[in-house]
């Protein structure tokens, strides 16, 4: 598989902070990654040096086989960016946004291309509404559909779903599916609902200008320390004497005890072990937001975790 992003000890300052410190990231064409990571991390930074807007100090960044930067020109016509800040002008329609928009490229099927990617962000009905006067979620659309006028092979979306209700979210995301489907395309996006970055293929979290993981959401999930083994048993007593004989540390909840789990399949032995005291057993998954917190190590949040199982 070629790599649309290649990303090597990237290393970026403003003035005497350094923001970036040796960032390493790759994102197969196709795929999806999530830059997940709290305020100030790096995400935005990282986005702008990838996306030419901004210089870096040292490292490689190699985007769709090109190499900033000597290769910014190369690299820009193959991208499509949907901003923090709507880039559209809110005097106008969503039709002559997107027709001055389609004016700097050359393709000849421009009024088709409009349409095509109108219908596809499902805007049929506000084309020609000025865009100030749009909700949220159809601004964020009418922005995504102004990012695929480019064609692009990347599309980066910087927090693409932030502010908006649950409902306009969902949408979105169906938005985001559909352009994997239909156009193929390779995604970079940043979000702080981590539990979006499920749709992702792969996520990176960043923290303090550094990468503290970058895996799958799958995988993510199967290391969290979160994940735990509820046994319920026939006599509790005999149950604690079992588990204290393995030396498999619990604690007790109401109808049960709890097995903390450094992985899913490390239920298993003890399912095994202590299989003739139990009533029943339930592995229950940390969830991503919880394995995300877990891997920060509570530096940037403080995390109250109230869950009685
Ligand atoms: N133009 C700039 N000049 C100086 N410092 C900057 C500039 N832009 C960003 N920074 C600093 O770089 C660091 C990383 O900021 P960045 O915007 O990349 O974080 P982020 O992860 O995108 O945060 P958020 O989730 O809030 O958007 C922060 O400490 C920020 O203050």
């Amino acid at each position: 598989m070629t790599a649309v992003l290649n990303i090597l000890n990237l290393h970026k300052n403003y003035g005497n902070q350094e923001v970036l410190k040796g960032i390493d990231v790759t994102l197969e064409a196709g795929k999806m990654l999530a830059l997940l990571g709290p305020n100030g991390a790096g995400k935005s930074t990282t986005i702008d040096v990838i996306s030419t807007l901004s210089s870096f100090s040292s490292g490689t960044v190699q985007v769709c086989g090109f190499e900033r930067p000597f290769q910014d020109g190369e690299i820009r016509v193959r991208l499509g960016i949907v901003f923090q800040n709507s880039v559209l002008d809110e005097r106008l329609s969503i039709k002559e946004n997107l027709s001055i928009r389609s004016s700097l490229y050359t393709s000849v099927k421009r009024k088709s291309k409009i349409q095509e990617f109108v219908r596809l962000c499902g805007l049929q009905e506000q084309l020609n509404q000025p865009v100030g006067t749009l909700s949220g979620g159809e601004r964020r659309k009418a922005d995504i559909a102004r990012a695929l006028l480019a064609s692009p092979q990347l599309l980066i979306l910087d927090e693409p779903t932030t502010g908006l209700d649950p409902q306009a979210r969902r949408q979105i995301w169906q938005l985001i599916k559909e352009l994997r489907d239909k156009q193929n395309l390779s995604i970079l996006l940043t979000t702080h609902y981590i539990e979006e970055a499920e749709h992702a293929d792969d996520l990176a979290i960043i923290s303090q200008g550094k990468i503290r993981m970058h895996t799958t959401p799958e995988h993510l999930k199967a290391i969290s320390k979160r994940n735990r083994l509820l046994l319920y048993p026939h006599d509790t007593s005999s149950l604690c004497r079992k588990l204290n004989i393995q030396r498999i540390s619990y604690t007790m909840g109401k109808e049960q005890l709890i097995v903390p789990l450094q992985n899913s399949f490390q239920a298993l032995t003890i399912i095994q072990a202590v299989r003739p005291y139990l009533i029943n057993f339930e592995v229950r998954e940390g969830t991503l937001e919880e394995a995300y917190l877990d891997v920060l190590g509570g530096e940037e949040y403080a995390v109250s975790h109230t869950d009685q199982t």
